[in-house]
């Protein structure tokens, strides 16, 4: 098909993709449009997994869980009743949680999870589980920073595989707990697992080095915490989404639908990023950007 022929994935195929893989919304039940799970959220941090989780569901997933600390949990669900929150996030609750990862369509980890021994051995648990149900993961924030201390917790994870996105310096991290130069760092963990470096300049890079690509533009200079969160939660739906699309007929991908979908969830952040940025300048703040999905979402996707 042309697109995986191509050798180069344009801008402008990258674009018509990501239009592609959204769903049609007639005539479906409850559930079609994915459910996505958020595992994060600690003593510290209750925002993070609610921008993950906000951002999953208003992209358009039909449900989206958190599984959050017995702290998090009822501060998360006084901010929003759209959301479905557990408060299982410890290990006496292991089954309960491999319950909820059952019916999960994409995993996304690490929002807010916090950095205690504990919490990190449980992240280890979920991605055996996820790994033995192959589901497709997401990893963010303190979910990388889990994976530095185990590195090779993600070898050879199976399709429809696992998409990492580190800023720089989580990314420098990663880079350091490989510590070989044997293949490419982003290569290390097997051909399912993607990577977006995200920055000044968003880079994918896939095990296919013809779907790799990186984006500059767009969004602000405005660093407000939280924004990484509402990409990785974006994600989730764009994950699902692309993994049961028909992106190219006879060659369907998982290093392609990775690299759609995060073209998407990271094209999408900066758009969400730009249209708050011209209403409150300097002042913006993650918030903002919640309530501009529905505008970036329309300006990015609609046909
Ligand atoms: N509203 C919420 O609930 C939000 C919650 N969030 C959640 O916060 C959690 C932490 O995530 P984060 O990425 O923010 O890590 P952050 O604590 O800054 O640093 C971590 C480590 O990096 C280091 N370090 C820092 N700066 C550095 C530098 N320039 N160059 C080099 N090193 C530097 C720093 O070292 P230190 O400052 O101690 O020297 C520290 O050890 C995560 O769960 C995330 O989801 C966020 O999503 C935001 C919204
Ligand atoms: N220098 C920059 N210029 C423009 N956009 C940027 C810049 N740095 C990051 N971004 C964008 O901001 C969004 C979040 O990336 P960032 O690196 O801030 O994540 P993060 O540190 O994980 O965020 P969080 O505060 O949620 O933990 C991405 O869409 C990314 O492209």
């Amino acid at each position: 098909d042309k697109c995986i022929r191509e050798g180069i994935l344009s801008k402008e195929t990258l674009a018509a993709l990501s239009k592609k893989i959204i769903p049609d919304i007639n005539k479906k039940s409850k559930g079609d449009a994915g459910r996505i799970g958020v595992l994060g959220g600690s003593d510290e941090y209750s925002g993070a997994p609610y921008f993950g989780a906000y951002s999953a569901l208003r992209v358009g997933a039909d449900l989206v869980y958190i599984i959050t600390s017995e702290t998090a949990a009822p501060i998360i669900k006084a901010y929003s009743p759209d959301l479905i929150v557990y408060s299982y996030l410890s290990k006496k609750h292991s089954s309960k949680i491999s319950e909820i990862l059952k019916k999960l369509d994409v995993v996304v980890i690490g929002p807010g999870l916090g950095r205690e021994d504990e919490q990190i051995k449980l992240i280890f648990d979920v991605i055996e589980t996820c790994r033995s149900l192959k589901k497709p993961i997401v990893i963010d924030a303190d979910g990388l920073y889990a994976l530095s201390k185990n590195i090779t917790v993600l070898l050879n994870y199976p399709k429809p595989g696992v998409i990492l996105t580190p800023n720089g310096r989580e990314a420098a991290r990663l880079i350091e707990a490989i510590n070989s130069n044997a293949t490419p760092w982003y290569n290390y963990w097997g051909g399912n697992v993607s990577v977006l470096v995200k920055g000044y300049e968003d880079t994918c890079y896939t095990s296919e080095t013809k779907f790799n690509w990186s984006l500059f533009g767009g969004g602000s200079d405005r660093r407000a915490a939280g924004q990484g969160d509402i990409l990785a939660g974006a994600l989730g739906t764009f994950y699902n989404w692309a993994l049961k699309s028909n992106l190219c007929e006879n060659g369907n991908s998982t290093q392609l639908a990775q690299s759609v979908a995060i073209y998407a969830a990271a094209k999408f952040t900066r758009t969400c990023n730009t249209f708050a940025y011209v209403e409150n300048g300097r002042n913006m703040i993650a918030s903002d950007m919640l309530n501009k999905i529905h505008t970036a979402f329309d300006e990015l996707f609609s046909s």
